[in-house]
């Protein structure tokens, strides 16, 4: 496996997905690089989200979803029949719109993945939790409560939770579907600041709506239109000097 930054971690060739008769993705060839933000970008409905969930297979649990062309993670197949979904979802992680904290402790909120994965005795738990609360920017916020309700938390408090317990299962790749989306602008900071960290160690792919945070953080940028990938390439360029006249009009404020 490779792990060096700017190497494809995910590639697309020709990804089309339909819902029943309705083609939302239309044959969409990408390369995520690893160790990079990328900043999914485009107005409601053109499949940004769909792309997304395709990525670690959380379309496979949509009823009359048909998937054509290939999604390959370090080089391999993740449609192939010996790829363990469950395995794959561990190395993809996953953070949604609304933050959504398991009903439990804190600790257990991030105790709850690696518990599924592995035997882990306590003091190393504890560590788990420790270090995967840090990671996520929260643990000095949490470190005298582990054992309260998540859903006493704040908003972005939750969220950074929910990165938190994303993290706690090593994952390489981080998917991040408008995670701001739903809070204040000081816990949006908070976030934007620490994906800027993540990086360092993971792979991070983010769905926003929001062109300035992508133009904040991403160091890629793709730009989908009706289940097209219109254009892609290093944010600064994006949105500098935009090769398509839609993506133009797009980020200009033109549409969408
Ligand atoms: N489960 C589903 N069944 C049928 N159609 C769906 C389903 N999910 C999404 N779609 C359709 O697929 C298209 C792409 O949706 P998707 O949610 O991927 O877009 P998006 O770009 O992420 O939108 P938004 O920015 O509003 O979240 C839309 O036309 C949507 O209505």
């Amino acid at each position: 496996m490779n792990m060096e930054t700017g190497n494809p971690i995910i590639q697309t060739k020709g990804l089309t997905l339909h819902y029943g008769e309705f083609e939302a993705l239309k044959g969409i060839d990408m390369d995520i690089l690893s160790q990079e933000i990328t900043a999914f970008i485009g107005p409601s409905g053109c499949g940004k989200s769909t792309f997304l969930k395709t990525l670690n297979r959380m379309q496979d649990l949509v009823p009359g979803v048909r998937i054509d062309g290939e999604v390959t993670f370090h080089g391999k197949d993740i449609f192939a029949k010996d790829v363990d979904v469950t395995w794959l979802r561990k190395k993809i992680g996953m953070v949604f719109q609304k933050a959504n904290p398991f009903p439990m402790s804190i600790y257990d909120n991030i105790a709850y993945g690696p518990r599924l994965h592995s035997h882990i005795k306590k003091a190393q738990m504890d560590e788990i939790v420790e270090n995967a609360l840090r990671g996520a920017a929260l643990w000095d916020e949490v470190k005298d409560r582990l054992k309260k309700s998540a859903l006493g938390l704040s908003g972005g408090q939750q969220q950074r939770l929910c990165i938190a317990r994303a993290m706690a299962v090593e994952p390489e790749v981080i998917l991040m579907d408008e995670p701001t989306s739903a809070l204040d602008p000081a816990s949006t900071m908070k976030i934007e600041e620490l994906m800027t960290h993540l990086k360092k160690k993971y792979t991070v792919i983010i769905v926003t709506h929001n062109m300035q945070q992508a133009a904040r953080i991403s160091d890629k940028c793709a730009f989908f239109l009706v289940g097209e990938l219109v254009e892609m390439g290093p944010t600064d360029r994006v949105f500098s000097t935009p090769k398509d006249k839609r993506t133009e009009d797009y980020i200009t404020g033109r549409f969408g």
